[in-house]
């Protein structure tokens, strides 16, 4: 892949691109909103194939092994190909008012910097200074267990995936699963087919619901429903580093 900036602010424009103020009336409802068209079928298909190139990626984790589901990941190492990071510089500003209003609702300590940088370097000094990026692939019968994406205390509260097949086409199946646990009630599930490179972001951990007690933080799970036919690659992209 090309790691020089060939198409200046492409991929920030198309962040930037999305009415934002909808997104943010949207994730705060659901746990979860589209993002627009973040990257081309082409630059979908050229992401994928990397998946074959061993020397971008640090590890490598058989989900059936480790009781995640059925399928395979790998951990991109960093420095990341171009689209990786710069949808990541390019998103994080956008998070950061989502996450910041969050945390005021809970009466936590917003403590994420104006910039991803900062942020990044807050987490390595933590400790955590492992790259987080994934590339996910999902063949036939596999699925994704539901979990949440936590690798130590530095914690950022929304991530974004970007399904990089076409849903109906290359694949059946594998919805993308939300489970919220709900303050004192039943848990609310949803699933949505991704559309070929848009985003989605959800909540990583926790995010608050109201209620006549006023806000409390409710716990959410995501994860991905068993492939029935084809193929299914996503690029998740966490905003904190591994420990
Ligand atoms: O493959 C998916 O849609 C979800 C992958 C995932 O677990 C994530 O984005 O953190
Ligand atoms: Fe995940």
């Amino acid at each position: 892949m090309n790691t020089k900036q060939t198409k200046p602010d492409v991929y920030a424009q198309r962040v930037d691109s999305g009415n934002w103020e909808a997104i943010t009336a949207e994730v705060n409802e659901y746990g979860g909103a589209l993002l627009p068209q973040l990257l081309t079928p082409e630059e979908a298909e050229e992401i994928r194939g990397l998946y074959e190139v061993d020397a971008m990626f640090r590890q490598t984790v058989n989900m059936g092994r480790v009781r995640f589901g059925e399928g395979q990941y790998k951990y991109f190492h960093a420095p990341y190909p171009e689209p990786i990071e710069r949808l990541k510089q390019a998103l994080y500003p956008h998070l950061l008012p989502i996450a910041r209003d969050w945390w005021g609702k809970l009466g936590r300590d917003a403590i994420w910097p104006d910039t991803l940088d900062e942020w990044l370097q807050m987490c390595h000094e933590a400790g955590q200074d492992k790259s987080t990026a994934i590339l996910l692939k999902y063949g036939e019968k596999d699925w994704n267990a539901l979990h949440r994406d936590l690798y130590g205390d530095r914690v950022f509260p929304l991530q974004v995936v970007i399904n990089l097949n076409n849903p109906g086409v290359d694949h059946t199946g594998g919805e993308f699963l939300l489970l919220e646990q709900r303050p004192r009630a039943q848990s609310r599930g949803s699933a949505f087919l991704l559309p070929q490179g848009h985003g989605y972001v959800f909540t990583t951990r926790d995010r608050p619901v109201e209620s006549r007690r006023g806000w409390s933080a409710a716990p959410v799970r995501h994860g991905v429903s068993a492939i029935r036919s084809g193929e299914r690659f996503t690029l998740a992209l966490v905003f904190h580093d591994a420990a």
